[in-house]
């Protein structure tokens, strides 16, 4: 063997788990291989992935061939990141008098600009920071910028296939430079939050997705694509603003759309067997007929049907245990949904299939679920007599004679259904802000539970039907509430504190994705799904629960992200759908205990975060040299 073979293999075994990079591709965790690193000088300083700024010590500058092209005081990671909060926080400081959303935007641009040039500090800081900086990447900022795409646009990040790209897109997908992928988010930005037709950018979403898949699940950020599928926009703003970087006409339909996904779907498939598709902000009408389209043939959710659903599903049961009552009381519970979209239909549907299994999963306990919910959209109340109704809507109408029974009818306000009812839950995914006026909220007094729960879930703050402060204001004290975006507790007097939960999808997704990777399931099938939702409840401690907690603080997301990501592979291995990854095949999962699949997360996370965060360091540090000089000598 020769001294570098055996210098390699050295190298390999002291680092191993952490991912390498062969030449310009990335390789898996599992390979122990090493890196040849084709840049040096300022192409290392000028590649987000490599580049470390000041914190390159002496040594690399020397090897790297950067001697002269920093400044010479070298720099920890932690020294860096100090020096790039008190940067912020002092913009923050000047800015505090100005709108939220500017300083917000400000943020958001000066993070945007440190992913652009060292993605490294970048994840580091958010992992560390993820309360602070989640609101900025993420929910609700993510809403404006995606907003304002057009204009914010500097460099291209993730994956564009447009109408234009019909038949080149199983070639086009090996323009991306990564040989493996993991995730992907896909959008056609045409549902984007609560704000509707964004066109191309809605782009902005799937990123901010992505950025918790890194921080939250510890997927390696050179795995994760964003990508907007650009089939034409309906918002007239957008086809008239010359600066409008998307396709300016209007969106395809019917199967002229449905040839477009296929294609798509055929080729990021074709080129990444293992990925996991994650659909994200379609309108409705496609939301649900892309999910049955593919359900059964790829690896790939919806997360505002089915993510949302998991996460909703938890956090009734989480109002259940707040009222003191069993789990098992939570078929009594009556709930009024307003919006009867894609989230608003994923929502009931879980909730009612969770309710009949609780009663013993028969037909007879299907349709005595059915009837706890009351489900009102722009129309008013859905019944039996609503013209057109969609299918899967059907269930939820409310028959003619429960109405006339309860003085109510096809179309009845939210007002009056509210009066009526007396719900335990009022929960809204209607895009509509404000919609749960002090009239509704009024209404919502009379409600008989002991701890009535409010779920103002739409996004982003403004599209919220309500805030906290007119909830807990208008209700009382004594309510749950939850909202999509982060909002503050409200200060109740008396040393009273009203908790605002975040209902937000991030407590799952980022857990479903990394479970399906982990286990190999070909696909993401109910019962992954449903234990999703039952491990997010079950990580409420009593305490919390009672003291109206019912979703956990965004700090502990990682924590939550593995336990959920444990439970979605403990399913796929009782339903026979593990396959297996990453060194681990369908027999080899089948022998871990749950303790034991909850360190194979923790170490895929954990591997991941190192190869984030060391591995520039390992890479350049201790072979950087030889590779370098590999390099030349070819
Ligand atoms: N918190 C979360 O995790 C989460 C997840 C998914 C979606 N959402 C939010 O939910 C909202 C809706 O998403 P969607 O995909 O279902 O949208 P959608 O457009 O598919 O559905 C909106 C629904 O609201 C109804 N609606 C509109 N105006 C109404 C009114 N005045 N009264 C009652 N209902 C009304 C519509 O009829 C429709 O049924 C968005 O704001 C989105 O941001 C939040
Ligand atoms: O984007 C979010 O914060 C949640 C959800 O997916 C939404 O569409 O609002
Ligand atoms: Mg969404």
């Amino acid at each position: 063997m020769s001294n570098f073979s055996r210098q390699v293999r050295l190298s390999s075994t002291l680092i191993r788990g952490i991912q390498y990079r062969i030449s310009r591709s990335f390789t898996t965790i599992e390979c122990h291989r090493p890196t040849i690193l084709h840049k040096k000088g300022v192409d290392i300083l000028h590649n987000p992935w490599f580049n470390k700024g000041t914190a390159f010590s002496m040594t690399e500058r020397d090897r790297l061939e950067l001697r002269g092209l920093l400044p010479p005081n070298i720099m920890t990671d932690e020294q860096q990141i100090e020096r790039f909060m008190t940067e912020l926080k002092k913009l923050e400081m000047n800015a505090r008098d100005g709108p939220s959303d500017t300083i917000s935007l400000a943020k958001w641009r000066i993070l945007n600009r440190l992913h652009d040039r060292n993605e490294t500090m970048y994840y580091k800081l958010l992992m560390a920071n993820i309360k602070e900086y989640a609101p900025i990447v993420y929910t609700p900022t993510v809403g404006l910028v995606c907003q304002k795409y057009s204009g914010l646009f500097r460099r291209p990040r993730g994956m564009y296939f447009s109408a234009l790209d019909r038949g080149e897109m199983m070639s086009m997908v090996y323009n991306w430079p990564a040989e493996q992928v993991d995730m992907i988010v896909v959008t056609d930005g045409s549902r984007i939050m609560g704000l509707g037709d964004l066109g191309v950018q809605g782009i902005g979403i799937a990123i901010g997705k992505l950025d918790l898949y890194v921080a939250a699940a510890g997927i390696n950020p050179q795995r994760v694509l964003p990508i907007m599928i650009d089939v034409g926009t309906n918002n007239e703003n957008l086809l008239e603003n010359p600066l409008y970087l998307g396709l300016q006409e209007r969106r395809l339909e019917g199967e002229e759309y449905l040839s477009i996904i296929d294609e798509l779907m055929e080729a990021v498939f074709n080129r990444w067997p293992h990925v996991i598709v994650q659909f994200e902000d379609f309108q409705s009408k496609w939301a649900s007929t892309l999910l049955h389209r593919y359900r059964n043939t790829y690896r790939m959710f919806n997360d505002d049907v089915q993510g949302t659903a998991g996460v909703v599903v938890a956090g009734l049961l989480g109002a259940v245990r707040a009222q003191e009552k069993m789990m098992i009381d939570f078929p009594k519970q009556n709930i009024v949904v307003a919006g009867a979209g894609s989230a608003g239909v994923g929502v009931v549907k879980a909730a009612r299939r969770t309710m009949a299994r609780m009663l013993g999963d028969s037909k007879a306990a299907y349709d005595s679920a059915r009837s706890q919910f009351w489900v009102v959209d722009v129309d008013g109340l859905i019944t039996e007599e609503r013209a057109g109704i969609d299918n899967e809507l059907k269930p939820f109408a409310r028959k003619i004679n429960e109405t006339k029974r309860r003085g109510l009818r096809e179309g009845a306000t939210l007002v009056e259904v509210v009066q009526e009812v007396k719900p335990d839950v009022l929960l809204g995914l209607s895009g509509v802000g404000g919609l749960f006026s002090k009239e509704v909220l009024e209404a919502f007094r009379g409600s008989t539970s002991t701890r009535p729960a409010i779920f103002a879930l739409s996004n982003p703050t403004m599209n919220a039907e309500c805030t906290p402060e007119e909830a807990f204001s208008v209700v009382g004290k004594h309510i749950i509430f939850a909202s999509g975006s982060p909002f503050q507790n409200v200060d109740l007097g008396s040393g009273d504190i009203g908790y605002c939960n975040q209902g937000n999808n991030m407590y799952l997704f980022p857990g479903i994705g990394l479970g399906t990777l982990l286990s190999g399931a070909r696909v993401i099938s109910d019962g992954m799904l449903q234990a999703a939702a039952e491990c997010l409840a079950e990580c409420m401690k009593e305490d919390e629960v009672v003291n109206g907690m019912i979703y956990p603080p965004i700090s502990r997301i990682r924590e939550i992200t593995k336990s959920v990501a444990a439970a979605v592979i403990s399913e796929a291995i009782e339903e026979d759908l593990a396959e297996g990854y990453r060194g681990m095949n369908s027999r080899d999962l089948q022998r871990l205990n749950k303790e034991e699949i909850l360190v194979h997360v923790e170490n895929n996370m954990s591997h991941a975060k190192d190869a984030l965060i060391k591995r520039p360091q390992l890479e350049i540090n201790k072979i950087g040299i030889r590779f370098l000089g590999e390099c030349k000598r070819r």
